[in-house]
């Protein structure tokens, strides 16, 4: 079988250390971003692991929001790169962060399942894109998503959190 392309994450983050997306967190998530072959969604496949149970049988609604809010906002970053003719991991660097999540849960999620998160961009004013994000059991759409991702300067994002907490500290 032919190997899968690389996911957006290994092109444009290898480093990253995020626990839901991060390819160089040590025991994350590692979830997988591709653009779908109809080049307007971009998908992800995820079986989430038995700990990540809430209700018996069904995954835990916190952990639907953490696989979301990844994909979505590799959603808007994705966007960002092809709305400026670049591939994702050519310089400079896209950096998104989550201004709003918002998640409706419409039908049980059931564990043990593949989930399929489909995800596209619906519209942008300056920095913000709005990600609609569906979650797919088989052919159950079980949780729909409408959220906000912010471009930023991830550098400049991290010296000011640093900065904040030597300051309170
Ligand atoms: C050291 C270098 C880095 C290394 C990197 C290694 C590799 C990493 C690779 C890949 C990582 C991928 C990781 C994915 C992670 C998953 C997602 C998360 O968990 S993200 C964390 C949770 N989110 C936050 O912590 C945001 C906290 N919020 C903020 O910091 C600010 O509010 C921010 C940056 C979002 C905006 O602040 P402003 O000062 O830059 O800009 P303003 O002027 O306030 O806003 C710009 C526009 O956005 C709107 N906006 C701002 N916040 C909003 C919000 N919460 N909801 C809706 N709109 C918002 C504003 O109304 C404004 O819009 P108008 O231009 O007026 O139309």
């Amino acid at each position: 079988m032919s190997k899968p392309p690389p996911a957006l994450q290994d092109l444009a983050a290898p480093e990253g250390v995020c626990y839901g997306c991060g390819c160089a967190h040590p025991s994350g998530l590692h979830i997988k971003s591709h653009w779908d072959a109809d080049g307007k969604h971009v998908v992800c496949t995820y079986r989430p692991p038995d700990q990540f149970t809430g209700w018996p049988g069904l995954v835990y609604g916190g952990f639907i929001a953490m696989l979301v809010d990844c994909h979505s906002n590799w959603t808007a970053m994705a966007h960002h790169y092809r709305a400026e003719g670049r591939e994702p991991g050519t310089l400079p660097r896209i950096d998104c962060v989550t201004g709003q999540l918002n998640l409706s849960y419409r039908k049980p999620t059931p564990m043990g399942v593949e989930l399929t998160l489909k995800a596209r961009v619906e519209g942008e004013v300056g920095r913000k894109s709005r990600v609609i994000c569906e979650v797919w059991a088989a052919d159950v759409l079980t949780v729909t998503a409408d959220s906000i991702f912010v471009r930023v300067d991830a550098a400049q994002l991290s010296s000011q959190a640093a900065s904040r907490v030597e300051t309170t500290a």
